[in-house]
């Protein structure tokens, strides 16, 4: 069993990695002062309900004294609205909720974005736990950003809440299809090339491993990617200035994955979007074409996609990226690389260079 702390400021938290956590679920709530006086919910979706998932976190919270109720909402990004938020609330209310109660979210990003959410905001504010049950879910169960989308845009509404804390059990991850995996791995990917070359090394002499989960290098990835995430968060817990690097890939990723609405997975777009923010920084000048060539080489060997989609117009690209949450006064903001670990935040990058990028990697 891994440990690692986030050091946010008021109220640090563990992550726990290894096998059999959700079977614990409950002993760790114990530990973390859960009262057994009041009632909590589970909140997960269809696909991991129908997993053994869902089974063991409910019998181990029984087993202790727990009274909970469990709410299954559809898998996918569509879950990530104002209207399931809605209905949540309603949930939550029909279950007695109270301030002690904690809402435990079982889950990929979806469930752990739309609990975190409602958590953040059901009674003004009451605590979470995440249960992150995706490789991709090793960014978004760490660090406390909670949202819902817009129909066009990503994450629009939202919060930052802390977790209690998060419990990452190593053998849910062995029923993730492929293609989940593969998206997982493009945020691991995206914590080496913002902070840790040697992550970035280690992730593609291992990308057949993970692939087929194995347990101690999917126990390291995680472990290690938490450790990229966290240390960033604990400087910068509300993206003031450096937290923004954690969206590396993201501002090109973000406008395609609400402009394809979603037909595309979160990782495919930060995959391509990592690519896409390499060649900019080649094009600015910042680093070398060997390190795009890198960048490209890392997401293919992934399995990721590389091009944005040929039907998306450059025009509508832009228009979305003038709106994204970093960007002020309708400037084009970007993360971009100086070399493989090492990242700047330029918030003005010239239109002229995006669209000379975007016309190069579509289709
Ligand atoms: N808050 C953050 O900091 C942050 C960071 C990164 C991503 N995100 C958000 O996370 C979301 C993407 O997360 P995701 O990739 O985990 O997607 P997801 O939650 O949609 O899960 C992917 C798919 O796998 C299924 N699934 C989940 N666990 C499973 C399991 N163990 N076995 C079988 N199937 C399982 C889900 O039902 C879904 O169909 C996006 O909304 C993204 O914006 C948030
Ligand atoms: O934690 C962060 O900060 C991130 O940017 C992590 C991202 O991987 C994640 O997709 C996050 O939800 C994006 O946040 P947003 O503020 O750009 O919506
Ligand atoms: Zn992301």
């Amino acid at each position: 069993m891994i440990r690692e702390r986030v050091e946010v400021t008021g109220r640090p938290y563990d992550i726990v990695i290894g096998p059999d956590v959700l079977a614990r679920t409950g002993a760790f709530l114990q530990e973390l002062g859960v009262k057994t006086s009041s009632k909590h919910l589970v909140i997960t979706d269809e696909n991991v309900a129908s997993k053994p998932h869902l089974e063991k976190v409910t019998a181990s919270l029984a087993g202790l004294g727990y009274e909970f109720d469990v709410y299954v909402i559809p898998p996918g990004e569509g879950s990530k609205s104002l209207e399931r938020a809605s209905e949540a609330y309603e949930v939550a209310y029909r279950a007695g909720l109270d301030r002690r109660s904690v809402i435990l979210a079982l889950g990929g990003g979806v469930v752990g974005d739309f609990a975190g959410f409602i958590a953040a905001t059901y009674l003004r504010g009451i605590d979470f736990v995440q249960l992150p049950t995706t490789l991709l879910a090793h960014d978004s169960a760490v660090g406390g950003k909670v949202a819902v989308n817009l129909a066009h845009a990503k994450n629009m509404i939202g919060a930052f809440h802390q977790p209690l804390a998060v419990l990452y059990d190593t053998e849910a991850l062995k029923t993730l299809p492929l293609r989940e995996l593969r998206s997982g791995l493009a945020e691991a990917i995206k914590h080496g090339l913002i902070r840790d070359e040697e992550l970035f090394t280690w992730i593609l002499e291992h990308v057949e491993a993970i692939l087929r989960v194995e347990d101690a290098v999917m126990a390291e990835l995680l472990a290690r990617s938490c450790r990229v995430k966290s240390s960033v968060v604990a400087e910068d817990e509300r993206e003031n200035g450096v937290r923004a690097i954690l969206n590396f890939g993201h501002t090109i990723g973000h406008a395609v994955e609400g402009l394809m609405e979603y037909e595309f997975t979160h990782g495919e777009c930060v995959a391509l979007g990592m690519v896409a923010a390499a060649e900019l920084s080649v094009e600015l000048g910042l680093c070398t074409p060997l390190v795009a060539e890198d960048v490209e080489d890392a997401v293919e060997k992934a399995g990721l996609p590389t091009r944005i989609p040929a039907e998306l117009p450059a025009d509508a690209l832009i228009a979305s990226m003038r709106q994204d949450k970093k960007a002020t006064g309708g400037t084009l903001t970007f993360i971009l690389l100086k070399e493989k670990g090492s990242v700047v935040i330029d918030k003005n990058v010239p239109e002229v260079a995006v669209r000379a990028v975007l016309e190069r990697r579509r289709g």
